[in-house]
């Protein structure tokens, strides 16, 4: 029989340099990663397009649990690219309003179960670097290492901020943090799948580094299990 997969996870909430380290890990470890938020955000476009109000659980869970969406590599530019029903939706999915409304869908109990088996489902040859809110409690708790980021919302907002402001667009620092607080209290307090560190999550504070050091702390931790022979050894 083929053994499990090894799956490290990365919770936490918006800004706090998940995504960001998940990619630097994959690349160093030739591993691939669940960016189970794109899912959530690509849905809120699918809902979007088929004008289906946002409570309206009934319509959301069959939607979701047959969205058209693939997670594809440009074959000339090498890049991820994500196709919603025939359209490329990589940028799209990024913006705020969408990360908003990706955040109220979630709440509904129904939809994260329809989206739960697509994310188990994602099965790799190497190792998997999971990336969301709920990947070290509910999607993949038996995970051979749960990393729980976190970072006051103030540097959060600021690093959005900054993030926007190098895509030329201008918004207002204190409207970012208002919803990066609304995102928080709704992630964090949802009855189902609530943004909660694991128990055995390892948690990283990154208010105070930056995207390297922060990197460098986990490629420790995962040493430190290659060690303790919970993960298998990585080049
Ligand atoms: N440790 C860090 N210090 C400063 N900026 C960071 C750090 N980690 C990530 N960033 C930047 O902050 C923004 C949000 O990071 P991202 O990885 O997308 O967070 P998340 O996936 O948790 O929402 C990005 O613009 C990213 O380049
Ligand atoms: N595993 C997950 C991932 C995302 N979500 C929901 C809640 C989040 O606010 C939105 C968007 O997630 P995403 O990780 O893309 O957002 P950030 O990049 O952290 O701003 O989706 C979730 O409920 N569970």
């Amino acid at each position: 029989m083929q053994a499990a997969m090894p799956v490290i996870t990365v919770d936490g909430p918006s800004g706090s340099g998940k995504g960001t380290v998940c990619r630097l890990l994959a690349e160093k470890l030739n591993w691939d990663v669940l960016d189970s938020g794109a899912i959530y955000r690509v849905l809120s476009i699918a809902v979007l397009h088929h004008q289906i109000a946002l409570d309206n659980e009934e319509a959301l869970v069959p939607l979701a649990a047959n969205l058209d969406v693939q997670f594809m590599i440009d074959s000339e530019t090498k890049k991820s690219r994500i196709v919603l029903e025939g359209e490329d939706v990589t940028n799209t999915i990024r913006n705020e309003e969408v990360g908003a409304t990706a955040s109220k869908i979630a709440m509904l109990p129904r939809v994260r179960e329809a989206l739960l088996r697509r994310q188990r489902a994602f099965s790799t040859e190497n190792g998997l670097i999971a990336d969301g809110r709920d990947m070290g409690t509910v999607v993949f708790p038996s995970a051979e290492l749960k990393i729980y980021l976190t970072a006051s919302a103030e540097e959060r907002a600021q690093r959005r901020f900054n993030e926007l402001k190098d895509k030329g667009l201008s918004v207002k620092l204190e409207g970012l943090l208002e919803d990066i607080k609304a995102r928080d209290d709704r992630d964090m307090n949802r009855p189902v799948a609530p943004l909660v560190p694991a128990k055995d999550a390892i948690h990283i504070d990154t208010t105070e580094l930056n995207a390297e050091q922060v990197f460098n702390k986990v490629l420790k931790l995962i040493e430190d299990a290659v060690l303790a022979g919970k993960l298998p050894k990585v080049s």
